[in-house]
């Protein structure tokens, strides 16, 4: 059975798919529509009761939480495709540290930056300055320490691409191009210098190419 990812054209199913891309694994697509309520409908709730996008299916096998998706895959298929997981186990915890930094402390100010400035607009909702505000200053200490992790090692966990660099590409994308804070990238020469090079892997250029966001 071929794998199924609901919700690719969202950002955090796009996690999913860049690693199902990374990995050389064949899956299919069905489209959610939040703007309309699908994630809502009780069909879809059945198999995310949160109602959040993504899941997956994979056979008889239903996962949601876009991270412990991508760690799934990422280990059922270690032989596949790139290596995202490391060689050792010391590689490895880097790799879950990152991962559990890029969910926690990047994470929450950037999905507060593009639920504020570019969703709210679009559904009428109010943005909140103050949270603006406070996710600007946030963000800038936590690639702070990104800058210098980065002086020392290529990537994340180290001189090897992984799961936790793959896991900032999607919202990553808006921070660089659409919530016009891209110089909190761009003023960090080593943030800098990583993000282009994780952002333009073919496996990323391709979900770009085949699912555009939408916002
Ligand atoms: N922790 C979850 C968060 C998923 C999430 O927030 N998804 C958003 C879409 S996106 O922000 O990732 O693009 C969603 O479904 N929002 C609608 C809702 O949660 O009702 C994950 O990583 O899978």
């Amino acid at each position: 059975m071929v794998v199924k990812v609901y919700g690719p054209t969202y950002a955090s199913p796009k996690r999913v798919v860049v690693c199902l891309i990374e990995k050389e694994i064949e899956f299919e697509t069905v489209d959610v529509d939040l703007f309309k309520g699908e994630n809502k409908e009780s069909e879809f709730l059945k198999l995310q009761p949160f109602g959040s996008l993504p899941v997956i299916q994979d056979g008889d096998y239903t996962l949601y939480e876009s991270r412990a998706i991508i760690r799934y895959f990422a280990e059922k298929y270690k032989d596949q495709g790139t290596d995202l997981l490391g060689k050792t186990i010391e590689e490895r915890g880097l790799v879950e540290q990152w991962l559990e930094v890029e969910a926690h402390n990047f994470h929450p100010p950037i999905y507060n930056l593009v639920i504020n400035v570019l969703f709210s607009p679009l559904t009428g909702a109010p943005s909140d300055q103050k949270v603006i505000e406070e996710s600007d200053q946030k963000l800038g200490k936590v690639l702070d320490v990104y800058e210098e992790r980065l002086s020392k090692t290529k990537y994340l966990a180290g001189d090897f691409f992984s799961l936790a660099d793959l896991s900032h590409l999607p919202f990553g994308h808006y921070l660089v191009n659409q919530t016009g804070r891209g110089n909190l990238v761009r003023e960090r020469k080593h943030v800098s210098a990583w993000w282009d090079d994780i952002s333009d892997r073919p496996a990323w250029k391709k979900v770009l190419q085949l699912y555009k966001y939408p916002v």
